[in-house]
């Protein structure tokens, strides 16, 4: 990815590490020619004066190294920011794209929580890998001088570190597992944390008395989460008692071995004194390897759950097919259209036929849990059904381009958004048809808020985002009105309302439906709706049970049919 995002700082970053490690070599090479006439016999001066040319080159050298490294951080900080932005967004847009289905499967939510890991991750990587990449290179060079010096140091030298390096990937990955274990509850403690905290339930929170219940399970969440966790310290304890005994037992016996050759005469006084700033350097540099190298092998753990996720998503993301649903829409019909929700053991939709013709407004009604706003969701191809077929204009939603029926429709449903944009946004959903604000007020003046538009301290620029950035604050029916206002301004050749006017007031609420007669010629209007006073509006009802619609016809019809319908509304009527 860094590849693709920066070309040039990966190829600066590669450069500087090469060249940090040559200075590497030259520098322990150089120290070695300089040793020779430091410890020989003589004045001190004339040693001096025979070794400056290998101590200016040691000089040099160092300074190399940290240009080098003072620029390798320069490339790594312009690669990160960007590499992160770009894992981010891949993320945001994988979840924002797959089929909504998928938001229902087991699992997903936790997957996607490891896969924010991930990207809270990407900017260490880069940093690891800089530094286990430099060290590397460290390594090698240092470890090839030390080999010239003698061969038998680096294997000693090697066997010293590993012990440490196998401990740090144990580490990394008994940390990897416990986070694991700790995901769903780590992604619970987020909601509760966001449901206890967000100001848009703080009444209901405080009013209830449930500020007690919500901070009990909050910090029982976080005591289990710590459990989990220091469970595991022991083990992380074994890991490291082991591995630094056996890494010092080696590490005795290469300083032994040095000693050893040292004092045999087997190596010169001079070849002695470079190794020991040789051993010292490998040391240093295998230590980063195997710290670095760790640190690079844990991140991974997490950017492989942020792949996974991201392969998984770009499976899940609608595959229907690039046919267009051609406008106008004169018909939606549906064919014995069956959907079952993941893990449910009965289908929310079973068996459904209905035909939808342009002009008409059809109610939907029914108790709650009958699968009216399945069926919308199936109407609209947000999902697409298990069995049967929903067809516009006779093409099937489940080999159409899922954007070309989405620009055709417009929905309310039953948990509208509260965006907090301007109300200009909040009417145009940030997708102006025009930029002169004519089709915004009609759209304000179809629901009746022009008045309470106009009394907002900057009219269609007020800001309705009180509680992140300030501006002002609508009452529950004025910001439904809004989300009414949002589907009528997109003219949609389908609309869809679910429960469109339950927080409205008796005259919003007539305002609404005359508006859905004004304009239903040239559309095809749904109304969920529990008021069933309000379908004496529609061409057509139907009334769902159970997945399955049992009645359907007018009002008079079903009234006298002495039905559900007629049950339900006798019910409604009787206080
Ligand atoms: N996202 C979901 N995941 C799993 N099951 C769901 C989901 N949404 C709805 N259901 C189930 O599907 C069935 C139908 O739900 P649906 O929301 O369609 O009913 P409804 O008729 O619109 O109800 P209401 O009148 O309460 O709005 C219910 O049994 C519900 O539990």
């Amino acid at each position: 990815m860094s590849w693709d995002i920066d070309r040039r700082a990966v190829l600066l970053l590669v450069a500087c590490q090469l060249v940090t490690g040559v200075a590497a070599a030259v520098l322990l090479t150089a120290t070695a020619g300089a040793m020779r006439p430091i410890l020989a016999g003589g004045a001190i001066t004339d040693r001096l004066h025979q070794a400056l040319p290998a101590l200016l080159l040691v000089a040099g050298a160092a300074a190399l190294t940290r240009a080098a490294g003072a620029l390798a951080t320069y490339a790594s900080r312009r690669i990160t920011p960007k590499l992160t932005t770009a894992t981010d967004t891949a993320l945001v847009e994988a979840v924002c794209r797959v089929e909504a289905a998928a938001y229902a499967v087991d699992g997903f939510a936790d997957r996607q929580e490891a896969a924010e890991m991930g990207v809270l991750r990407t900017h260490v990587m880069v940093t690891d890998a800089q530094r286990f990449m430099s060290a590397l290179i460290r390594m090698v060079t240092a470890g090839g001088v030390l080999s010239v010096l003698n061969v038998l140091m680096l294997p000693l030298l090697l066997l010293a570190v590993l012990p440490a390096g196998i401990g740090a990937v144990l580490t990394a990955r008994v940390d990897y597992e416990i986070h694991y274990a700790n995901i769903a509850d780590r992604n619970v403690r987020g909601m509760m944390r966001w449901w206890s905290t967000t100001p848009k339930y703080g009444d209901e929170v405080r009013a209830n008395g449930m500020t007690d219940y919500l901070l009990y399970w909050y910090r029982s969440l976080s005591q289990r989460v710590d459990r989990r966790t220091l469970a595991a310290a022991p083990r992380t304890l074994r890991i490291a008692l082991v591995s630094s005994f056996t890494g010092g037992v080696f590490l005795v016996a290469t300083w032994a071995a040095l000693a050893w050759l040292a004092v045999t005469g087997r190596v010169a006084l001079a070849i002695a004194a470079t190794a020991v700033v040789a051993v010292q350097t490998t040391l240093a540099a295998l230590s980063q390897v195997i710290v670095n190298g760790a640190a690079v092998f844990h991140t991974s753990l997490y950017l492989s759950d942020m792949q996974a996720f991201l392969d998984d998503a770009g499976e899940r993301a609608p595959q229907r097919g690039e046919l267009a649903v051609s406008a106008p829409v004169e018909e939606i019909r549906l064919t014995e259209v069956t959907y079952q929700y993941p893990g449910k053991d009965r289908p929310a939709v079973d068996g459904v036929s209905l035909t939808l013709r342009r002009g008409e407004i059809v109610a939907i009604v029914g108790v709650n849990g009958s699968g009216k706003s399945t069926l919308t969701r199936l109407i609209t191809g947000i999902y697409l059904a298990d069995n049967g077929r929903v067809t516009w204009n006779g093409a099937d939603l489940a080999t159409v381009d899922p954007a070309t029926v989405w620009q055709r429709t417009g929905l309310v449903p039953q948990i509208f958004a509260q965006w907090p944009l301007r109300v200009r946004e909040n009417v145009t959903l940030g997708q102006p048809r025009t930029y002169d604000d004519g089709p915004v007020w009609e759209a304000v003046d179809a629901v009746g808020m022009r008045e309470a538009v106009e009394d907002l301290p900057h009219g269609l620029d007020t800001l309705l985002a009180r509680e992140v950035f300030g501006g002002a604050e609508l009452s529950g029916g004025q910001w439904q009105r809004l989300a009414c206002s949002r589907a009528l301004y997109r003219r949609p050749p389908l609309l869809i309302l679910d429960e469109p006017t339950s927080q409205m007031d008796p005259r919003g609420e007539h305002r609404i439906f005359e508006e859905i007669k004004a304009i239903a010629s040239d559309r095809i209007t749904i109304v969920v709706t529990h008021r069933l006073e309000n379908t004496k509006v529609a061409d057509h009802i139907v009334v769902m049970e159970r997945g399955r619609i049992t009645e359907q016809g007018r009002y008079d019809d079903l009234v006298r049919a002495d039905g559900t319908f007629a049950e339900l509304l006798a019910l409604s009527q009787d206080r």
